[in-house]
């Protein structure tokens, strides 16, 4: 393989879904864009203006993440990446050890760089800072649910707090006041901070005409960090415009299905939705699989009918305080794996029985899918809701899918309660 041509954004993405939001951001805003599920071994085969490599980083240890990041960086440099972005997530999802900061001082160090900024702002999707807090929706971060989350629980919403907390280097403000004024005032503040001796800043940005209006002061740094929300001011930093060109897909075509593991309060409402309009949906049960039933082979048996009438869903999708039984009987990470292992089979066998449009709901479900099918690399569509485009992917040869799959990896949170029925027609359109 060769690369056709060198890239100008570099992108690395701490989880699969995260990855696909930030390249759905870039290419409504005009880029061409391809993500890569880790770092490829080869260089890059495909005409591309950005490129984001998904890892799953957001919560392994910090020296693992540092490493993984770096590996990626080496890879984005090697295909001429001018700038590099280390997205995470909008609620700034990170453990008390990192990763977001050991990330950042590894990249900055490697890129011998002295200054770069942190907003996970996302306006989009109702996720904003102001004077360095964080909201999601109406309320601090602390109060929006995050601060229950298993993993990474968000006790703090001001985020120069959490990210000084995370790293050696001093960590500043740039705030609205500034932001509001525009890109030259941008610049001076970074000016300023500099010679403060702060070497990141988080930046506020409610609108996106916030975002928008700082872009300009974004293209002289060699690294950005963020949520995907700033990416909308980027490419018109490499002279892009927005165009349907950056979006467009091979036609889509062959039966269609859900593949759904999330279970967070967004993905129930679709569950339901879903089925309150008459579709075909199958529930999963996670204690069927750990009893050594083929729980599999029966959802595909009971699919294989149903396929040529439209769309069908299996999930194991369900109420926290159901998910919170289960994880009583098989331990958290054992119910986890085991449902995502399931489900990702599923998703193998659905491919092979024709199917051409997958939705795959979760994070780790669709990593697990991704995995699954065989898949290295996505070319990215257009936008079926906020953070949540269709992509085109190759699959595993062996599963017979030689003209492509079209598949799409929606964020537990993301997606309005038709999201699984939305999704097919967008893709008809
Ligand atoms: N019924 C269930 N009981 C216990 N665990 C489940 C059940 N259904 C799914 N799981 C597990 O819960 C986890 C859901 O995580 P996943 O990342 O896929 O969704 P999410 O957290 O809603 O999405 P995101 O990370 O995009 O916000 C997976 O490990 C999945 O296997
Ligand atoms: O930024 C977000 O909220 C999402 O892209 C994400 O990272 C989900 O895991």
């Amino acid at each position: 393989m060769s690369a056709t041509k060198k890239i100008l954004l570099g992108c690395i993405a701490d989880d699969f879904t995260g990855a696909t939001d930030l390249a759905n951001n870039l290419v409504r805003a005009g880029m061409r864009v391809v993500q890569t599920i880790g770092v490829p071994a080869e260089p890059l085969d495909a005409d591309a203006d950005a490129v984001v490599v998904a890892l799953k980083s957001r919560t392994i240890p910090a020296a693992e993440a540092v490493a993984q990041s770096l590996d990626a960086l080496r890879w984005l440099q090697a295909q001429g990446a001018q700038q590099i972005y280390f997205k995470y997530c909008s609620t700034f999802d990170s453990t008390a050890q990192g990763n977001i900061g050991p990330v950042t001082d590894a990249l900055m160090a490697a890129l011998n760089t002295s200054f770069t900024i942190a907003t996970p702002a996302f306006p989009d999707n109702k996720r904003t800072v102001f004077k360095g807090y964080l909201f999601a929706g109406d309320v601090l971060l602390n109060e929006s649910g995050m601060q229950n989350h298993p993993l990474t629980p968000m006790t703090d919403a001001n985020l120069v707090r959490v990210l000084q907390a995370q790293t050696k280097q001093r960590v500043g403000l740039i705030d609205h006041a500034v932001v509001a004024q525009g890109a030259d005032a941008v610049r001076a503040r970074i000016a300023a901070l500099q010679a403060e001796g702060v070497a990141i800043a988080i930046v506020d940005a409610v609108s996106n005409d916030d975002l928008l209006r700082m872009g300009p002061a974004l293209a002289e740094l060699p690294l950005l960090t963020a949520g995907s929300g700033v990416a909308i001011a980027l490419p018109a930093n490499f002279g892009l415009a927005p165009s349907s060109q950056a979006a467009s897909l091979p036609a889509a075509g062959g039966l269609q299905a859900i593949v759904s593991g999330s279970c967070s309060t967004a993905t129930n409402s679709q569950v339901l939705a879903f089925i309150q309009a008459g579709r075909p949906a199958l529930a999963i049960d996670p204690l069927r699989i750990a009893a050594g039933v083929d729980v599999a082979a029966e959802a595909l048996a009971w699919a294989q009918p149903l396929l040529k009438d439209g769309p069908v869903l299996i999930y194991s999708t369900a109420e926290p305080r159901d998910v919170r039984a289960i994880q009583g009987q098989l331990g958290v990470e054992e119910a986890g794996a085991m449902v995502e292992r399931t489900l990702a089979q599923i998703a193998r066998g659905l491919v092979a029985a024709g199917v051409r449009q997958l939705v795959v709901a979760g994070g780790e479900t669709s990593g697990a899918c991704v995995q699954a099918l065989g898949i290295a690399q996505m070319r990215i569509g257009g936008q079926i809701d906020p953070g949540v485009p269709w992509c085109h992917a190759l699959p595993d040869a062996a599963l017979g899918a030689a003209e492509g799959l079209h598949i799409t990896l929606k964020s537990g949170n993301f997606g309005t309660p038709d999201f699984f029925t939305k999704a097919f027609a967008a893709l008809a359109a």
